[in-house]
């Protein structure tokens, strides 16, 4: 198995470790949410500091280093996607994002979701579950759901469903629960780089809502949608979004 991939596991583990027992601190809320963004982040950070001294960290709860635009090897760090969900008593669509990128492209990767008690990584890759027969199921954000997606759900004679996190999301569709993911309307590249290099391990199609490419490391934090869907359903999914536009 890859080392970096070891790596990004160990730090998505140490992340949860955290999160986990800190969700009965007796905080609720946006305390909680605070408290485990710092958490998860001081977790990882120990590990690639530890680990990895000479890679650069991209993480959502850190200042951006510029030494990333010229760096060969970058870290893609989302600490806890899904913070809402996290601090609210009883929901598990929240995660840890841990990805690596190499000159260009996600090298290696690892999504966990501390309160089923996974870790999912780019190597081995992930089996994708047969789809079962009914009705599309697509992701969408719980709290801004995208008219895309509502499009995409009324061509297709398929249903919506509402969960937290990108991660979340991008696995559930990795995991089976859902056949695709569709967001627009904001996001940054920590939401996606992970879970997104997990889902192209899995096979999975991954793509802008325009079908252009997903790119990572950019100067601009901000990748503000995206795309995860079945193969056997991309064709299908992107044609009914680029009707939708
Ligand atoms: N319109 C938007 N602008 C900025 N960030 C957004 C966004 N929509 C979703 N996100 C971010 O993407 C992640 C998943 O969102 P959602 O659960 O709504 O699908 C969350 O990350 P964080 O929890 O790490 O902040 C959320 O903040
Ligand atoms: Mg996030």
């Amino acid at each position: 198995m890859d080392a970096d991939v070891e790596v990004a596991r160990l730090a998505a583990r140490a992340a949860a470790d955290a999160l986990l027992p800190l969700r009965s601190s007796g905080r609720t809320g946006r305390p909680l949410g605070d408290a485990g963004d710092a958490a998860g982040q001081r977790a990882i950070a120990a590990v690639l500091a530890a680990e990895r001294p000479g890679d650069v960290v991209f993480s959502e709860e850190a200042t951006d280093d510029a030494r990333r635009l010229s760096a060969d090897r970058v870290w893609i760090v989302d600490p806890l996607d899904g913070t809402r969900e996290y601090s609210a008593p009883g929901r598990a669509d929240w995660a840890v994002h841990v990805a690596l990128w190499v000159r260009g492209e996600l090298a290696a990767a690892a999504v966990a979701l501390p309160a089923l008690g996974e870790v999912h990584g780019t190597d081995p890759a992930p089996a994708l579950p047969a789809r079962p027969d009914g009705p599309v199921r697509i992701a969408v954000s719980r709290t801004r759901p995208p008219a895309e997606a509502e499009a995409v759900a009324t061509t297709l004679g398929g249903r919506l469903v509402p969960l937290g996190s990108a991660g979340y999301k991008t696995l559930a569709v990795v995991r089976g629960e859902a056949d695709a993911y569709v967001h627009s309307g904001g996001m940054y590249q920590w939401d996606s780089a992970a879970p997104v290099a997990v889902a192209r391990a899995a096979g999975l199609v991954t793509c802008r809502l325009d079908g252009s490419p997903l790119v990572y490391n950019g100067p601009d934090p901000a990748l503000p949608d995206l795309v995860v869907v079945r193969p056997e359903l991309a064709d299908e999914v992107l044609a009914a979004v680029r009707a939708a536009r």
